[in-house]
């Protein structure tokens, strides 16, 4: 048990997210960070984002969260480490890691067939290559912000009676996603084998891939999405390494999948989401569901021989379930439009409107047996 107030919680030791916090590299513990550079001779920890630290690897990974675990519990450190602990409120948290590059994978069967329904009623709603390849795009890091920055409404073309239209995006929404952070990087031309995700990957956070749908509808055919995704996409401010997880079995895939792709202990992470727009929770995402593991988006991402960089960011793509009330997009809770929500203050809802707040949270399986929390990642419209 920590010595240390409210470690009780959710945010106790079994948890330790990482952030940065007035600049500083922490992870939290209760309402409070514990300033590790304070406390850790690592010279990785002199950074204002987790990218050195991230570089070093598992086993630095796991001895520096073995210490700190030690550091909070064994009350012989009290003394030299209660005063490197400050309270978390008033603090500004910024993006905990420089991103490499952004890739957002589309994973999730239930959203891949709504989608498909929506976008495309006249075929088959999963294209044949959907259960051999897990489908994804690179997205743009530039805009990776973190959790609580505005998001400004984004202005673009859309379909029209006879011609284009320009202006402000009329069907704004999100994507309740899971991202994956990477540690350690390959080198060009190798792979990254399927069995050895755990190797290169540090941490997890929650993220919101805001998606403007009517821009997107229009400018994706042939080559994907573009600019109806690129204005903004918030990340949580606590990186979840993935120590504190435990492993759930992931569903089974058929047809099989071909050798790269065959994992030899398929398993994910029971990452329950909550989706809640502005204090009205209106879906549960289950990630535990999701087609396509981490793993193998990670073994697909570098199996031509692309390498991975400290700080690529990789999302699972919207993580929906078999329920409407389990989608992680509006563009799916409210069928295109056509059956709005309900929210507890009386309004009702399509796509965001100007002002509207949407706040993802998630708990999980712990790697100790208590449940984790994840940082929250939430953002306001703005006209
Ligand atoms: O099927 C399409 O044309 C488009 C799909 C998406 O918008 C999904 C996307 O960004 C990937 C995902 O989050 O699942
Ligand atoms: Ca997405
Ligand atoms: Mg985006």
């Amino acid at each position: 048990m920590s010595w240390v107030a409210g470690a009780d919680g959710p945010w106790g030791t079994h948890n330790l997210p990482y952030g940065v916090a007035d600049g500083r590299i922490v992870v939290r513990i209760g309402d409070q960070v514990l300033d590790l550079q304070s406390v850790l001779a690592l010279e990785a920890l002199r950074s204002s984002t987790l990218n050195d630290f991230m570089a070093l690897g598992p086993d630095a990974w796991r001895a520096v969260r073995e210490r700190v675990v030690e550091l909070l519990t064994d009350e012989q450190h009290r003394e030299t480490v209660e005063p490197h602990l400050s309270p978390l409120a008033g603090k500004t948290l910024t993006l905990p890691f420089a991103v490499g590059d952004y890739v957002d994978f589309y994973s999730s069967e239930d959203h891949a067939t709504n989608v498909g329904k929506l976008f495309r009623p006249d075929s088959p709603p999963l294209y044949p290559n959907w259960k051999h390849i897990p489908i994804g795009y690179h997205g743009r890091s530039g805009t990776v912000v973190v959790t609580g920055t505005e998001v400004k409404r984004p202005s673009g073309q859309r379909k029209g009676e006879a011609a284009p239209v320009f202006g402000p995006s009329v069907r704004l929404d999100i994507e309740a996603e899971v991202g994956f952070v990477v540690g350690v990087p390959s080198a060009m031309g190798d792979t990254v084998g399927v069995d050895d995700f755990a190797a290169h990957v540090f941490g997890v956070v929650l993220v919101n891939d805001w998606s403007a749908r009517d821009i997107q509808a229009w400018e994706y055919v042939p080559l994907g999405p573009f600019l109806g995704k690129s204005f903004a996409t918030s990340v949580s401010a606590w990186v979840t390494p993935l120590a504190a997880l435990a492993t759930v079995p992931a569903p089974a895939q058929d047809p099989e999948v071909l050798p790269y792709l065959a994992e030899s202990d398929r398993s994910t992470y029971g990452i329950d989401l909550e989706v809640d727009w502005n204090g009205t929770v209106v879906s549960r995402p289950p990630f535990a569901g999701m087609y396509w593991t981490p793993a193998q988006q990670l073994a697909h991402m570098t199996v031509n021989g692309a390498s991975v960089r400290t700080g690529d960011l990789f999302a699972s793509g919207t993580v929906s379930g078999p329920r409407r009330d389990q989608t992680g997009s509006f563009l799916e809770l409210s069928w295109s439009g056509a059956d709005p929500v309900k929210l507890e203050d009386g309004s009702e809802r399509t796509f965001l409107l100007d002002g509207d707040t949407v706040t993802l949270t998630a708990t999980a399986p712990g790697s100790t047996g208590r449940p984790v929390v994840l940082g929250e990642v939430t953002g306001t419209v703005t006209g």
